[in-house]
């Protein structure tokens, strides 16, 4: 499925997406990248515990179940909670480019309703890369890998350093985290490319 919005397409001659040589091998868990993270983390009584891996190509896969913490309507998934699902499972994609990057811009398309209990399967994979601009495109399923389609997203992630983190952060958690020597080395060595 292309993107409906033309802002979210690669343009002519962004480069087709290149998986980094020390990316996490196919089938990998990837983990999360920050403890607190309300789409991955575990230390979030109600995050989605989001479990992402990696696939082939700039690619990835991710599952994430519905809890009643993240209704909207009786029984059923909040949007934003949805919405949130893909946004993460897109940006799990920065494993596999070991790039960080932030969400510009996320479009996203919701096709059924998922109700609590739910288990959404997820995937993502990376469309083009224009400069610091990451284009990607993500769906989520129903029932499994292969179900209907009940949400999709379009987004353009936009790389950054760690120091973004550090400049916007609240103090509080930065200076945790900055204290935390693994937290710091997952971070940095995404800022090395070859
Ligand atoms: C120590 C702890 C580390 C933890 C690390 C793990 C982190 C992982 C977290 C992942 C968690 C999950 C994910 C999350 O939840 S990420 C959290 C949600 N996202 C954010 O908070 C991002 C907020 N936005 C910003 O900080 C800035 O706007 C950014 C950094 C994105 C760009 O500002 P910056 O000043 O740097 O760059 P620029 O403005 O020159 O733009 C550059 C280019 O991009 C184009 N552009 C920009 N925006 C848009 C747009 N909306 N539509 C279309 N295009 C857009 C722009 O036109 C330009 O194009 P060009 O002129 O070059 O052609």
């Amino acid at each position: 499925m292309s993107p409906r919005n033309e802002t979210l397409r690669p343009p002519e001659g962004a480069a087709a997406p290149r998986r980094h040589p020390d990316a996490p091998a196919p089938g990998e868990l990837l983990g999360s990248h920050y403890d607190e993270c309300f789409g991955c983390g575990g230390g979030q009584d109600h995050g989605l515990h989001l479990a992402a891996r990696a696939g082939e190509g700039v690619s990835v896969t991710a599952e994430f179940t519905v809890k009643k913490a993240h209704q909207g309507a009786p029984g059923l998934a909040h949007g934003g909670v949805l919405a949130t699902a893909l946004d993460e499972t897109l940006g799990a994609l920065s494993w596999l480019l070991r790039t960080i990057a932030v969400t510009g811009r996320l479009e996203t398309d919701f096709l059924r309703p998922v109700p609590v209990d739910t288990k959404l399967y997820l995937d993502a994979h990376v469309t083009g890369v224009d400069g610091r601009k990451i284009y990607s495109t993500a769906t989520g399923r129903l029932g499994g890998p292969d179900g209907d389609i009940a949400v999709r997203a379009d987004a353009l992630f936009i790389e950054v350093k760690v120091d973004h983190f550090i400049a916007h952060g609240r103090d509080t958690e930065i200076k945790a985290a900055m204290a935390d020597p693994d937290q710091v080395r997952r971070a940095r060595a995404f800022e090395v490319n070859p």
